[in-house]
């Protein structure tokens, strides 16, 4: 059944991006949306993503294929009463939370459990709020699917369909061990950054020279410090025992690397750094499970009449589909570049040879 509404409860960074993604692939499917938050709403509506912004989870809602709760976790399990109201065999209630076991567990004692489908988008960034929401978030990367135990299977796979539709790769687990994969390599890792980054906060001078001269190392393993805290919090206080396990677990491995580096086991630190980089080496490379490579380039252009069109020309004549384009002028740029934005590396790697080839200024960045 191909949805014809489709709901939000919470337009932030997920909900805004899965609404824009939806709009860009099925422009024909009416979206709606509630957030304490009216600026998102406001500004949802104006970029023509949603059809309607709502006051409360009202009879809108009713007739939605889907209904998506995009806040952040304890909030949305604070949702689920008011939605059996709308809940049934055509209106599925889904949610993006980063736990999986507490929402089950509560939707157990509801007369929701046959209508509800757990989802987390393994995607997202260190930025929150509609304003960072993009159309490509969800593009190549794993949307982990777990339908409660009384969930139609017809119902689940048509949710798998859909997510599929949307550039995403579903995969379906039971929520319990979905708590403890993400407790491991995405929990755990976003408290380590956050005391790492407070770790060297409270021991920097007061000229803070730790700041001044930290170098790349220090911001790739802290970047996700800058997360949003309501949400870090709320995932501490839902997936407690599998966090806490992992940090016993981390605490015990960083008490055996003290211990060799006390005593001077040099055989044993160099096999702790080969694993580790033997394994950080053999990651995927496909889905990014954050904001997913951008290709681009920018081409000098002073803003004249047919310059855009000529350089499209040349690409759409070899076949390089361009995702994006548009002018920028800013310091860097101040006569004007033409920034465009390509699917994937090899349009950007074929534009890069063909315009040097026409002479074009292009820089990568
Ligand atoms: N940020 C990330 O990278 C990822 C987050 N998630 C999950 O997605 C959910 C949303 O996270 P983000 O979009 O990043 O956060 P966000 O802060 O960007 O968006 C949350 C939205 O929910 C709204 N909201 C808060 N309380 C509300 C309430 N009581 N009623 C209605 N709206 C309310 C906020 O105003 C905001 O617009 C969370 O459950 C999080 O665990 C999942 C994958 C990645
Ligand atoms: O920014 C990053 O790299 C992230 O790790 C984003 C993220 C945050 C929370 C999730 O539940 C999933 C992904």
């Amino acid at each position: 059944m191909k949805p014809e509404k489709i709901g939000f409860i919470g337009l932030g960074l997920i909900g805004g991006s899965i609404a824009k993604t939806i709009h860009r692939i099925h422009p024909d499917i009416a979206l709606l949306a509630y957030d304490v938050d009216k600026s998102s709403l406001a500004l949802a509506l104006e970029e023509g993503i949603i059809a309607e912004a709502c006051e409360d989870l009202t009879e809108s809602f009713a007739g939605c294929r889907y209904i998506f709760l995009c806040a952040p976790v304890q909030k949305n399990m604070e949702f689920l009463e008011k939605l059996s109201v709308f809940a049934g065999k055509d209106c599925i209630i889904t949610d993006v939370g980063s736990v999986k076991s507490a929402i089950h567990q509560e939707i157990a004692h509801t007369s929701l459990a046959p209508y509800f489908i757990g989802g987390h988008p393994m995607a997202g960034s260190e930025k929150s709020g509609y304003s960072h929401a993009t159309a490509y978030l969800l593009e190549n990367v794993y949307y982990i699917i777990t339908p409660s135990r009384e969930t139609a299977s017809d119902s689940v796979q048509e949710f798998r369909e859909f997510v599929k539709s949307l550039g995403a790769l579903p995969i379906v687990l039971d929520y319990q061990e979905h708590d403890f994969i993400t407790a491991a390599v995405s929990h755990l890792p976003h408290i380590l950054a956050s005391s790492l980054v407070n770790l060297v906060k409270d021991l920097d001078n007061e000229e803070e020279i730790m700041k001044q001269v930290a170098a790349g190392g220090f911001k790739d393993i802290t970047r996700i410090a800058s997360s949003s805290p309501v949400m870090w919090q709320q995932i501490c206080l839902t997936n407690r025992q599998q966090i806490l396990t992992l940090v016993d677990a981390f605490a015990a491995s960083l008490a055996q690397t003290r211990a060799a580096i006390a005593s001077s086991e040099g055989d044993n630190l160099f096999d702790f750094f080969q694993s580790a980089k033997d394994y950080r080496d053999s990651l995927p490379l496909t889905s990014s499970g954050s904001l997913p490579k951008i290709y681009e380039l920018y081409c000098d252009m002073v803003d004249e009449a047919g310059g855009i069109a000529a350089l499209a020309t040349i690409l759409g004549t070899n076949q390089i589909s361009i995702k994006n384009i548009g002018i920028i002028h800013n310091r860097e740029f101040q006569d004007g570049a033409l920034h465009i934005e390509f699917y994937e590396k090899e349009a950007l790697e074929k534009a890069l040879v063909l315009l040097r080839k026409y002479r074009y200024t292009l820089y990568e960045r």
